[in-house]
């Protein structure tokens, strides 16, 4: 194909179908350039690959057939005309992403060939005339998330139909009979109304006679379960499980029960020894509240001021590094017995220790990080205080927009209190996955390999649970995070690392080395009350061992985890994993669709992109968002890059933070244009693949 011959194509379609003159622009010697100035049409490559002509009174029984010679399409929108006749093969539009020819008066069979447009991602048949059983060649379109064949005249039933990424589904006013598969029950009863003959969820239960009829639901391991972008090679996964799989089932559920078992001895194990602790008169600093669920800070026993031993023995003072903002806006500080009053509520338990929201007597509201104890030597540990405070020092002079500032700190033989601004916006983690805070998985299949390392008490804030393979781990009722904010998160925490990694050389801190944050992750980039992100933790992995949930982000250079690490070059990767946690929406520590449970998530999205399934690997979130597919491989071309094996090949921070800024850049203008664009020409409802169609694969 060439332009040519996409201009033939669409001056044959315009003499077919143009009844009501609604293509006079469609002229070559009026406007010679298709491409600029064509209604509805766009190209990239020399080629056409959009066409967008909804509304306009197109018609022709034949007239579909000439645009299947537009072999560079990626999006067919032809919605609300008249045009009538049977859809035409359009196999040759192998490319295709988008097609929605709903609305029309389109009769005849769905065509089997449709199933060989294995790139599609929407397909809208609705509000046509369509007949005939659904073809079970649809199943081939694994991509596909849009099916919509509502409104036509269409008969048999759907319980052949097995597409396990859909997520939108609609078959409603037809003539369609029979059960409705489990995987499909999800849909709601809309979906399926005005079919008299379906039964079953979420319509009401097949009755004993038409149970006869129904046919058995087959799917007893529904693909539907499968993670989202999970590899499914075309042929497999459909149909009955092998009996291994069901034996692997029924030993998981078995392996499940017992894990559960221990976890709650070792949930309820370290409480009831506490309480214990606590009844023989014992202190427990910031342990979890006394108070319900709310949590209050309290020194057991009216305060760490009120009385000797216990926690606070060698007391020290808060050293302050800079003021606290109070409630009014007003500067303030404080001292310890005034923190130990307040009233508080635990935000989280990481590798370095434990944080809290306190909110002081006047409404002051810090956050409050009470370090893990570590080893004697590691400068947490009891015997470098006078290298703590030097550390302390060094951190508290970073000031910027994108870190975390440190205010103050205590420091006391078995005590250490880190007081920071608090971040009222959550972290980047709840954001994009829905939880407040990460928990390694595993998966029932994979249980048996894994559970000699796994089992339980590993560490005790791995709380291990099953993935949750529905929701693609996902907390419920998040609200989808859209590319605009995450291109935003990913430059403010590029922006903060490049602060730190150049404040060593700027002397801005003091510090003869070079800075590193040594634990940069999504639940260490906090949002500011401006929504703006802010690295935390910024320098604690050089006094604590990073937690297990860090290992996902740690560069393989990194040496063992329990021993304390911070290298620019590591930084980098760690950056690296999160942009590409940006991108697929996976935390790397959850399961993988290619069934590996804990990080190496740079090797996945590798191993899928070495293949040619780009598209493959971005959260399926995005897919509403409107042309950024080439934003989205820009981005990820240098996340990986980030996270390249070799600490020489990864870029240096100031680079990261240029190319960032550009793809933002490059978003916000072909934003404007596409508005623009679409004022003449857009597709309706939001199509979530769009303009040239730039995912590969
Ligand atoms: N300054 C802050 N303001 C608001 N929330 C915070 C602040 N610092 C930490 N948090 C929240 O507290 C939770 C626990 O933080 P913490 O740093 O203890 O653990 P982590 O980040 O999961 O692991 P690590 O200790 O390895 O960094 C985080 O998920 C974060 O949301």
């Amino acid at each position: 194909g060439s332009l040519e011959s996409d201009v033939a194509a669409l001056s044959d379609f315009r003499l077919a179908a143009d009844r009501t003159s609604a293509l006079t622009s469609w002229n070559l010697s009026a406007n010679p350039s298709p491409c600029a100035s064509w209604r509805g049409v766009t190209c990239a490559g020399g080629r056409v690959t959009r066409l967008v002509l909804e509304d306009l009174g197109l018609a022709g029984s034949d007239s579909l057939s000439t645009l299947a010679r537009l072999d560079g399409l990626r999006v067919l929108s032809l919605k609300r005309n008249a045009l009538s006749g049977s859809i035409p093969d359009l196999s040759p539009l192998a490319g295709l992403k988008l097609l929605f020819l709903a609305h029309n008066a389109l009769s005849g069979p769905v065509p089997p060939s449709l199933g060989k447009l294995y790139r599609l991602y929407r397909l809208d048949l609705s509000f046509n005339n369509l007949s005939g059983e659904v073809p079970p060649e649809l199943n081939r379109l694994d991509r596909l998330l849009t099916l919509r064949l509502d409104s036509n005249r269409l008969t048999g039933g759907i319980d052949a139909l097995n597409l396990p990424r859909l997520q939108e589904f609609n078959v409603s006013h037809n003539s369609m009979s029979g059960k409705i598969p489990s995987p499909l029950a999800t849909f709601p009863a809309a979906a399926f109304d005005g079919n008299p003959g379906l039964c079953g969820a979420p319509l009401p239960p097949c009755n004993a006679s038409e149970a006869g009829r129904c046919p058995p639901s087959t799917v007893v391991s529904s693909p539907y379960a499968k993670p989202a972008g999970a590899e499914t090679p075309p042929e497999s996964g459909k149909g009955k499980m092998s009996r291994a799989a069901v034996v692997a089932i029924v030993a998981g559920d078995f392996a499940v029960v017992v894990l559960v078992a221990a976890l709650l001895f070792c949930y309820f194990y370290p409480r009831l020894s506490n309480r214990r602790r606590l009844q023989q008169g014992e202190k427990i600093v910031y342990s979890s509240s006394p108070y319900g669920a709310a949590g209050v800070v309290a020194a057991a026993g009216g305060g760490a001021a009120g009385g000797g031993g216990g926690t606070f023995e060698h007391r020290g003072k808060m050293v302050f590094l800079e003021d606290v903002t109070n409630s009014s806006g007003g500067s303030r500080r404080f001292e310890l017995e005034e923190l130990l009053r307040a009233s508080a509520e635990m935000l989280g338990k990481g590798g370095s220790g434990t944080a809290y929201k306190a909110v002081l007597d006047d409404g002051t509201v810090v956050a409050v990080k009470r370090l893990r104890e570590t080893a004697p030597g590691v400068v947490g540990g009891a015997s470098s205080r006078k290298e703590f405070e030097h550390h302390m020092a060094v951190l508290g002079r970073l000031r910027h927009p994108n870190v975390v500032p440190l205010k103050a700190y205590y420091y006391a033989r078995d005590e250490k209190l880190l007081v920071y601004e608090y971040m009222p916006n959550g972290s980047l983690f709840s954001i994009l996955h829905g939880k407040s805070s990460p928990q390694l998985c595993f998966s029932v299949n994979s249980f048996t390999q894994h559970s000699s390392t796994l089992f339980p008490c590993v560490a005790d804030e791995l709380e291990l649970e099953p993935c949750d393979k529905q929701t693609g781990n996902r907390g419920p009722g998040r609200t989808p995070l859209e590319w605009a904010a995450r291109l935003r998160i990913a430059s403010g925490a590029a922006r903060g690392l490049a602060y730190i990694h150049h404040a060593g050389r700027r002397r801005t801190t003091g510090s003869p080395h070079k800075l590193a944050h040594g634990n940069v992750k999504s639940t260490n980039i906090l949002l500011d009350k401006s929504g703006a992100a802010r690295l935390a933790d910024c320098g604690l992995a050089h006094l604590v061992p990073p937690s297990p949930r860090s290992a996902g982000y740690r560069a393989p250079e990194a040496p063992p985890p329990h021993r304390p690490w911070a290298s620019q070059k590591g930084d980098v990767y760690a950056l690296g994993v999160v942009l590409l946690e940006l991108l697929t929406g996976r935390f790397p520590g959850s399961e993988l669709p290619n069934g590996g449970v804990v990080a190496e998530l740079p090797r996945w999205v590798q191993s899928v992109v070495r293949e040619e399934w780009t598209s493959e690997v971005f959260d399926l979130e995005l897919m509403k968002d409107r042309g950024i597919e080439e934003e989205m491989v820009a981005m990820l071309q240098l996340a990986l890059g980030c996270a390249a094996a070799a600490p020489e090949q990864r870029p240096k921070i100031g680079y990261v933070v240029k190319m960032i800024d550009e793809v933002r850049a490059c978003g916000e203008a072909s934003s404007r244009e596409e508005s623009s664009m679409d004022e003449s020409s857009g597709v309706s409802d939001s199509p979530a693949v769009s303009e040239g169609g730039a995912i590969s694969g």
